[in-house]
């Protein structure tokens, strides 16, 4: 009873999370498009932290980002992406643009002097990253690749428990991230081979970030692999489109991975756990993590020594006393984080450093290339020197 008044709490929280007055100084984010994901990932986490107002929106069609705007309260509305970034009220670019649209809208808006939230995948390549990163450092601006699912305790606490070694070594880890088949359209940019569309490129990103992170033998480091020992893929609609890809990969101290990522599978085995998890199997039993995407909605994680008792944590705050509710979401926890890095304040042990970034795109990009459906295209964009 107590963990379903939980839930409901949790999620009408998510769902209406409550508003608080914003600071002066209160940094001011300008989005990039009037992008499906952003109510979720930065307008509605924004409304509880007193330092950051979601204060102009562009759309390629104004008339559009102006329907945005009303809708989520965004005071300015600018004619183009330049535009936005040319405004000097703005303090950060949150980069939410189809994936093949993310190197050159980071590169302008750091040109532009702004820090950047910037969408998972970082790139469509990852040299592109790299140039991104560099871009950053000399501009002295935050850019952060919003793998918001690190910034969450939950995943965390799935961490702890195995480099605590109560169950030994770990010998293998699977995750997955599989979406139900009517999610998206034909025509939606997860599709789109120019857009940097692919499963591996979206979703295959969280659960191939999760392996590298859940491998790795320290709780603030991911790691990467040795080897791509082999991948395959299911497309659709064109032939270098992945709707699903299965990979498996040899990592350091014998770690075996394998991450699956799906948009179309069926709604049965979505709704019974057979979608979105981690499994870390050890010398001493298992260990499964449920929905280790978006934990606030609801998560488990069961440790089962073998031939003993299962025992299941919950964990919606953080366990070292940093600040956090158990309403908010991913993305909140995150916001945080980001935030503190900007203002120059002391951010917590968690973020998603150049390396880990770099290492996930290499990665994705190994395999596309063990597939042999191939790397998306790099961006025509050229950043001029600074
Ligand atoms: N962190 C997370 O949990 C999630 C992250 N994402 C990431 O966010 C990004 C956007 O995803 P999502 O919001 O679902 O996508 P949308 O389909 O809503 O597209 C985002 C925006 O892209 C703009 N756009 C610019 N050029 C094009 C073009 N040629 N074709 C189509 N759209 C274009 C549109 O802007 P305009 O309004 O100007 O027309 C649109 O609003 C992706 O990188 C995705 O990986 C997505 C979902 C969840
Ligand atoms: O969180 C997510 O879930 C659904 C995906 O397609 C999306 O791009 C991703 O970021």
């Amino acid at each position: 009873m107590a963990s379903i008044l939980g839930f409901v709490r949790r999620v009408s929280k998510i769902a209406s999370p409550p508003s608080v007055p914003k600071n002066e100084g209160a940094l001011k984010f300008g989005i990039l498009g009037a992008a499906a994901i952003g109510p979720e990932a930065l307008i509605k986490p924004a409304r509880s932290h007193a330092d950051v107002v979601i204060y102009a929106v562009a759309a390629r069609d104004k008339a559009r980002a102006q329907e945005y705007a009303d809708k989520h309260g965004i005071t300015k509305v600018h004619d183009s992406y330049q535009d936005l970034l040319d405004d000097p009220e703005i303090d950060v670019v949150y980069n939410p643009l189809p994936n093949g649209l993310h190197f050159e809208w980071t590169a302008k808006a750091l040109l532009a002097g702004k820090h950047v939230l910037l969408e998972k995948p970082a790139t469509d390549t990852a040299e592109e990253a790299r140039a991104l990163f560099e871009l950053a450092e000399k501009q002295g601006r935050v850019l952060l690749e919003a793998f918001h699912y690190r910034f969450h305790p939950a995943i965390r606490r799935l961490k702890e428990i195995i480099l605590s070694q109560e169950l030994g070594n770990v010998k293998s880890i699977t995750t997955s991230l599989a979406i139900p088949k009517q999610a998206f359209g034909d025509d939606d940019i997860r599709y789109n081979h120019a857009l940097g569309g692919g499963a591996q490129m979206d979703v295959g990103g969280y659960t191939l970030n999760a392996l590298r992170y859940l491998a790795s033998p320290s709780q603030e480091t991911a790691v990467n692999p040795l080897e791509v020992l082999s991948a395959s893929s299911i497309t659709y609609l064109d032939p270098k489109i992945d709707r699903r890809t299965t990979a498996t990969f040899s990592f350091p101290n014998d770690i075996v991975g394998t991450a699956i990522c799906d948009f179309q599978i069926g709604w049965l085995d979505f709704l019974t756990g057979n979608a979105i998890y981690a499994s870390v199997e050890c010398e001493g039993g298992k260990i499964d993590m449920a929905n280790f995407l978006l934990p606030t909605i609801w998560h488990s994680i069961n440790v089962k020594p073998k031939g003993g008792k299962v025992r299941t944590e919950k964990v919606y705050t953080p366990l070292d006393g940093a600040p956090g509710e158990e309403w908010w979401t991913t993305y909140r926890y995150q916001l945080e984080t980001f935030v503190n890095r900007v203002k120059g304040r002391d951010s917590g042990p968690v973020w998603i450093e150049k390396e880990d970034t770099l290492g996930n795109m290499e990665w994705i990009e190994r395999v596309y290339a063990k597939t042999e459906l191939g790397s998306r295209p790099a961006s025509q964009f050229k950043v001029p020197t600074v």
